[in-house]
Parts: structure tokens; C-alpha cells; sequence
């Protein structure tokens, strides 16, 4: 099974086009308005792309634009399940119909849809609710459900927008677990705002911002090795780019930088070095040998956790609070970032 997909909306300026192979998982993050609802909405058939092609299984789920056969697959025949942010359950219906509803309106018998209904259920330890109502259920056993219902119907590829993001804090862990351990044999399309979905569900990620693909890899090494500033604030580093040199790399504005640890390419080729917040200082002075120290303005000060984020224009640092009223720092003060080449790992910008 293989999913490929590839669709351009002109007036939401999207343009993506990506593959899946099967059992993998992918999660979709971006910022606001980058493009995710709309990449769902064409995969399930809510929206129609001005020209493109996506297959799923071979089989073709929509085709458009000059020189092609115009084909579209409406959503219910396409093998799509997807999971919303709300479960959206049929408040009429017992949790055991609910979870059977697929099966039986794809002509299965009664008993049969059941039979695969409590299999559904107990496999995300909800076997108990069977006899309820939706409006008898929590939150998170509602979404635990609908998790049930989507993978009653037997979906080639399972989409889901946020399963986590209507539910109380304490209970999306346990979802979380139940859906690590579902997704472990389906094919999936996770749209995020959380890096730990990312990293908890997905075996690849890829970055949307203003209807483009802008990273696409294994999971760990988009957040270990971001190019986009999106993800790399996502994942709570500050990444540098610019032009490898012998020692380091050369930033845009001449700041010469050594790095000492990762495999970049040629000198003289384009490179990015990953620096994490905890690891970089702030002086108000030009350090005294000027090596590895970035020039910058602040422009904020934010609380994080029991320390204080230091932040400019496109780089931070994470100091105790003691040390910023030392250094009596504010938005607008100059300061120097400075970071020892070893806590800087640099690579080649077309990984
Ligand atoms: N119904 C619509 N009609 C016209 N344009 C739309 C519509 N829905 C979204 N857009 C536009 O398409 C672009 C992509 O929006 P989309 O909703 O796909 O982003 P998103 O990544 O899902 O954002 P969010 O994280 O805020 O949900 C945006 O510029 C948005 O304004």
C-alpha cells in the first residue's frame, strides 16, 4: 500500500505533494494558516484541488488539471477514516452502535458489526462503555471512542486533525498511549501543534508554512536538524545558518563561528548549526577574545519553567533569573550571545 499525494489550490496558495509507504505514520505541523486543514480536507474529499493527483492503494482519489482525465472520488469510497479534534459521536446512537456504524452501513451484518465493534473497543480500553450514550462519556472516553469508530471501518490510511488538542491535559497522555499502540499497524496522517505527538506518534514529520513543504524527514532528525526557524522553535533551538568555513560556519551578517561537533559539507557550501537555548550566555560587553559571539538587541524576556528566556530577533538563551537582574537587562539592551563550539552541532543545509 502506498499513498501518493500531489494537489495545488491557487487561492489558499497551497502546492504540496508528498508519499506515504505503508504502516508509516506521519505528523503534519506548521503555524497557523500554513496549509494543514487544507491538506486533510483534499485527502478526504472535502475539498477539490485546481489540478493534481493522489492515489491511494492504486487507487486513484482525485486527478485534475491540464492533460488529465478528471477523476474524483467522493469521501465516503475512498478507505479514509478521519479522527476530528471533537469525536463528533451520533448522540442517538449507544457506543456500541456508534463503533458498529462503518461496518454496518459498508452492508455487514448486525452481529458481525458488533463482534468487530467490541474488538474495536477493547482495543482502546473502552470495552466498558458499550451500553452508553455520548452524552454519558467524558472527553477523553468520547475521543476514545471515536478512535474505536474510526478504525471499526477498516481505513486504508487514517487521518487525524489534533486528536489530542480538546482534551483536559491529564487526560491526552493515556489517548496518546492507546493511539501509539493502534497507530503501530496503520498508515497515518497526524496533524500537530505538539512536538511530543510528533515524537511519541510519528516515524516522519513534515513542515507546512504558507501552503509549502518546508522540512520533510524522520522525526528525530527534523527536530535535531531543523532548517525552517518554525521548527526549530518547536523544538526549542536556535539554529544559525550560513556558509560552511573551515572552523565553523560564516553567518549572512560576516560573524565568522567555530563549531566543533557534526558533519557538514564542503567549505564553502550552505550550512546550519543547532544550539540549544540552555547552552548559550549573555554578557553586555563584547567578550574579550570575540570568539563565537553574536551581536543582537532584545526582544523579550519570557519565564520558562524556573528559568528566564532571553530572546532576540532569531536567537535565545535560558538564564537563571538571578543572572539576568545581575546582568539588569531589558528589551532594547544590547547584549552578545556566546556559546562554546562544542555545544553547537553543525550541518549541511541539504541534508
Ligand atoms: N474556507 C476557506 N476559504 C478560503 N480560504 C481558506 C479557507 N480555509 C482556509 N483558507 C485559507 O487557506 C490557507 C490555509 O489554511 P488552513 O486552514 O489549511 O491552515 P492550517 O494550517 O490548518 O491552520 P490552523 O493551524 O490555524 O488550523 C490560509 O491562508 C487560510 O486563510
Amino acid at each position: 500500500m502506498t499513498f501518493t499525494f500531489e494537489a495545488a489550490v491557487a487561492r489558499r496558495k497551497f502546492d504540496v505533494s508528498f508519499s506515504l509507504s505503508q504502516g508509516e505514520t506521519l505528523a503534519v505541523l506548521g503555524p497557523n494558516g500554513a496549509g494543514k486543514s487544507t491538506l486533510l480536507n483534499l485527502i478526504s474529499g472535502s475539498l477539490s484541488p485546481d489540478s493534481g493527483h493522489a492515489e491511494l492503494d492504486g487507487d486513484v482519489l482525485f486527478s485534475a488539471g491540464s492533460g488529465r482525465k478528471r477523476v474524483w472520488q467522493p469521501p465516503h469510497t475512498r478507505g479514509i477514516s478521519l479522527l476530528a479534534q471533537q469525536a463528533l459521536l451520533f448522540p442517538h446512537l449507544t457506543v456500541l452502535d456508534n463503533v458498529a456504524f462503518g461496518p454496518t452501513s459498508s452492508g455487514v451484518k448486525k452481529r458481525t458489526a458488533h463482534d468487530a465493534a467490541r474488538k474495536w473497543l477493547a482495543e482502546v480500553d473502552a470495552a466498558q462503555f458499550e451500553r452508553r450514550k455520548p452524552a454519558q462519556l467524558s472527553g477523553g472516553q468520547a475521543q476514545r471512542i471515536a478512535v474505536a469508530r474510526a478504525l471499526a471501518a477498516e481505513p486504508k490510511l487514517l487521518l487525524l486533525d489534533e486528536p489530542m488538542a480538546a482534551l483536559d491535559i491529564d487526560v491526552a497522555p493515556a489517548l496518546r498511549r492507546t493511539l501509539r499502540r493502534v497507530l503501530e499497524n496503520c498508515t497515518a496522517i497526524i496533524v500537530t501543534h505538539d512536538i511530543l505527538d510528533a515524537y511519541t506518534l510519528a516515524d516522519r514529520v513534515i513542515v507546512i508554512d504558507n501552503g509549502r513543504i518546508v522540512e520533510d524527514g524522520p522525526t528525530r532528525r527534523v527536530f535535531e536538524q531543523p532548517r525552517d526557524p518554525f521548527t526549530a522553535n518547536l523544538a526549542g533551538l536556535n539554529v544559525l545558518s550560513g556558509i560552511r568555513t573551515p572552523l565553523g560556519l560564516r553567518t549572512a551578517d560576516g560573524v565568522e563561528l567555530a563549531i566543533g561537533a557534526g558533519a557538514a559539507g564542503a567549505v564553502g557550501s550552505e550550512c546550519s548549526a543547532a544550539i540549544r537555548p540552555s547552552d548559550v550566555r549573555v554578557s553586555t560587553s563584547p567578550p574579550p577574545d570575540g570568539a563565537n559571539a553574536l551581536p543582537a538587541t532584545i526582544t523579550d524576556l519570557e519565564p520558562r519553567g524556573d528559568l528566564v528566556r532571553v530572546r532576540a530577533l532569531n536567537f535565545a538563551a535560558d538564564l537563571p533569573p538571578a543572572l539576568v537582574a545581575d546582568l539588569d537587562v531589558s528589551i532594547g539592551t544590547a547584549v552578545w550571545f556566546t556559546f562554546d563550539p562544542g555545544s553547537a552541532i553543525i550541518y549541511s543545509a541539504n541534508r
